[in-house]
């Protein structure tokens, strides 16, 4: 049973002082450092985050993780956090979200083939909303200089990273997050043409750190909505959004279009989003 040690991690980032930042899993326990990797290698591992409510996680979040494999990253982590800069907590609950990254990691360490370096996918917990406060702790975590940052996002969470009103002065503010992390970011239907986004980020003046990437399908992804076995939704589609309102709807066919079969097994186990 893992709810009672998920438990404990979540005590422990409610706690005074908090635990800024934790791993509740993680691939092996070299973890972020690949068994794999040549002992001659001195440069920085690079970590993939992808911070998110997962409220549940998606296909689409998996494939923002293939994407952020094919730009060169080392080890992924998964990362919820326990405040959200917007949003309070409805639907799922921490444990099960957590439960529900547990499974995609595991699908990662067990399934994954064209994408080697997914393997090495861990899942964290931060107590921090704004990326730029998760970050540290992180670092922190790892002797200096052996691992780096780089952030996964939607070209919808960059205009959002890049929005004052969460800052003092946001390019003072954002200063220190840039020297330390990169940015991969991936456009998103319904926020904006690549051309938009790529704009977007000459103007925030940080494009040598921000990598623009695309979601693509792969084989077991065919694209093409208009497959009767598509369910009209595209990878680049998918959110969470659609899925909690497809298991409200009892549309199993959508709900298992767009998260993987481990993470469907917990939505219907545990009867979430059915109201
Ligand atoms: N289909 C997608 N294409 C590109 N980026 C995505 C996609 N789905 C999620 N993301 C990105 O993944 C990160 C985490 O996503 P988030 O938890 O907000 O998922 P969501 O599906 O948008 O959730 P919700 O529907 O509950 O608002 C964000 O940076 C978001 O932009
Ligand atoms: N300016 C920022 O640092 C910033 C902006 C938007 C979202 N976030 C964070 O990104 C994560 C995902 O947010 P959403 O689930 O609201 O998309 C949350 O942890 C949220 O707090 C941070």
């Amino acid at each position: 049973m893992r709810q009672p040690y998920l438990q404990q991690a979540l005590a422990k980032a409610s706690a005074n002082p908090p635990k800024p930042f934790q791993t509740t899993f993680t691939a092996s326990s070299s973890w972020p450092f690949s068994p794999d990797r040549p002992a001659s290698t001195t440069r920085p591992t690079r970590i993939a985050v992808l911070d998110s409510s997962f409220n549940p996680p998606t296909k689409a979040h998996y494939h923002l993780l293939k994407a952020a494999a094919r730009v060169g990253c080392d080890a992924f982590l998964l990362l919820l956090a326990t405040n959200n800069v917007d949003k309070g907590q409805t639907g799922a609950g921490a444990i099960e979200r957590l439960e529900m990254m547990e499974a995609m990691a595991a699908h990662a360490l067990t399934h994954e083939k064209e994408d080697s370096a997914l393997r090495n996918i861990a899942v964290g917990l931060t107590i921090h909303a704004r990326f730029m406060d998760k970050a540290q702790p992180i670092l922190d975590s790892y002797q200096a200089g052996t691992v780096q940052l780089s952030w996964i996002m939607g070209h919808d969470t960059m205009t959002r990273l890049f929005d004052p009103k969460y800052y003092n002065d946001v390019h003072a503010d954002m200063a220190p997050f840039f020297e330390r992390c990169n940015v991969i970011c991936s456009s998103r239907p319904g926020y904006g043409s690549r051309d938009e986004m790529m704009q977007f980020v000459k103007q925030s003046g940080h494009s040598e750190k921000v990598a623009l990437v695309e979601i693509v399908a792969t084989e077991d992804t065919v694209e093409e909505a208009g497959r009767p076995e598509n369910h009209g939704v595209e990878i680049k589609e998918m959110s969470s959004t659609v899925v909690r309102n497809a298991a409200r709807n009892k549309d199993w066919k959508l709900v298992e279009r767009c998260v993987l079969p481990p993470v469907k097994e917990i939505i219907e186990r545990n009867g979430l989003y059915s109201v």
